[in-house]
């Protein structure tokens, strides 16, 4: 089993590069499948497992895809579609291959895909998806482990309201009606910068959607979608990873690509923290050389804080003077780095949906697993700062979603190896 060995101890100092959007890139793959005539080109895309998945997804369904992961560029021609159907064995290796059910309704009138199942860190229903569809005019049958869709007439525009502002159930709903019948409007949707990404390259596509990054999109049914060029937006989870191991190690690292504007809440709780931040048009410069001040953090959908970056701020609040509040209220089972993270000597508590974390001098380096993709990256920047060396295993789900993860930190001085144990 592949393992990452961290030798922990170094300030990690200089320059990264983050990579486009894992969480932008899946559904502007998806997308491409609406897109008739001319093929879709996509500068900019992260090498990453999930979007080898996603690839094998689109060639499943007969779609010519090409990824050259030296220049990033990414291109899908979906001038023919060969098969409406996805099957367990994909759809289960990433919940994100779900996100084809709308493109496949609205260009081809029916799909069969796997029902996704539940996953480490929730149950993570697909109902608001659902609902959005058959409010469009799908007609939805459920059994044998699949979701059989089909649409017996036409997607007709309609009004629907998300409960919860669920970012998958927006861009699914979003694609499907792009090219329905008349007007939708879409209430509480989620606001995410990666739903603005979709929705820009829709629209280059030839869509009529306006109001994204809103609490209501308008999206105005067209006829046809065409293939374009796109360049995905910087990984704001990625860039916020570099960010904290900036603060935790006691480095000074540029962080190139990060846009301030997406990352508000988590400049402002590492400022709260005591790291310095520095922003500019290009990047973020994030240095401290103390130790940091414990803070609570609570999850919640965009502009709060994101859960995609609660497990490495508990990370970081291991190693902080004072107790800190973690409060998940966004998935029901994301803390199975809390157990990891005592491993390593961190004293915390879970009460409920909030852990009490009370910092420790020191980590002391051991053998952790990553549970979930960014429960692995809290693993490694806790390695970053133990004593001592940390392997982590399991690391197939850190791959998922950190491009050239070993890469990036050896060249800021991270003493860290991927090793065939
Ligand atoms: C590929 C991608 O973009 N993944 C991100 C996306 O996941 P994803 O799109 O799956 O997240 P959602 O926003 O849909 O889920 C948020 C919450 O809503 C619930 N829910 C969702 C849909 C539904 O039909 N019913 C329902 O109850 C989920 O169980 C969860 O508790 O947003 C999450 C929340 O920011 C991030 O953590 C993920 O990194
Ligand atoms: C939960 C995440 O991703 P996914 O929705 O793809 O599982 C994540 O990126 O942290």
């Amino acid at each position: 089993m592949e393992k990452l060995v961290i030798n922990g101890g170094k300030r990690l100092c200089g320059r990264v590069k983050i990579s486009g959007a894992k969480n932008a890139v899946l559904p502007i793959i998806a997308a491409t499948l609406l897109g008739q005539d001319h093929p879709c080109v996509l500068e900019e895309v992260p090498s990453l497992d999930d979007v080898e998945t996603i690839s094998e997804v689109l060639n499943e369904l007969g779609v010519a895809v090409n990824f050259d992961e030296n220049s990033h560029t990414f291109t899908a021609d979906s001038t023919n579609i060969a098969s409406c159907e996805a099957p367990y064995e994909l759809i289960r290796k990433m919940r994100a291959s779900f996100l084809i059910m709308g493109p496949l309704l609205s260009r081809c009138g029916h799909s069969k895909i796997s029902l996704p199942g539940g996953c480490a860190i929730g149950t993570r229903p697909i109902d608001l998806h659902l609902k959005g569809f058959e409010a469009l005019g799908a007609q939805i049958e459920i059994g044998h482990g699949f979701i059989n869709a089909t649409v017996p007439d036409k997607l007709r525009g309609a009004k629907i309201y998300l409960d919860f502002p669920s970012v998958g159930a927006t861009e699914n709903i979003m694609m499907a009606a792009c090219m329905a019948e008349g007007k939708t409007l879409l209430e509480n949707p989620a606001q995410e910068p990666e739903i603005i990404d979709l929705a820009n390259f829709l629209n280059m596509m030839g869509a009529n959607i306006r109001g994204a990054g809103t609490n209501v999109i308008k999206i105005e049914g067209v006829k046809k979608l065409t293939g374009c060029d796109y360049t995905i937006i910087p990984d704001r989870i990625e860039a916020g990873t570099y960010m904290v191991a900036a603060a935790m190690t006691r480095g000074d690292i540029y962080i190139e690509n990060a846009i301030s504007e997406h990352l508000k809440p988590v400049i402002a709780k590492l400022s709260e923290a005591g790291a310095e931040i520095i922003e500019d048009v290009k990047g973020i410069r994030v240095r401290n050389d103390k130790k940091l001040k414990a803070v609570d953090i609570k999850t919640m959908p965009y502009p709060g804080f994101p859960t995609d970056m609660q497990a490495q701020f508990m990370a970081m609040l291991t190693i902080a003077e004072g107790t800190g509040l973690v409060t998940e209220t966004v998935f029901e089972n994301r803390f199975m780095h809390v157990d990891e993270l005592k491993r390593m000597g961190a004293n915390i508590k879970i009460e409920g949906r909030t852990s009490v974390v009370e910092g420790v001098n020191h980590l002391l380096g051991c053998q952790v697993k990553a549970t979930d993709l960014r429960a692995g990256a809290a693993m490694v920047l806790a390695g970053l700062v133990a004593d001592g060396e940390t392997k982590v295993g399991y690391i197939h789900h850190i791959d998922r979603g950190y491009d050239n993860l070993v890469g990036k930190l050896c060249s800021l001085g991270a003493n860290i190896k991927r090793i065939n144990d």
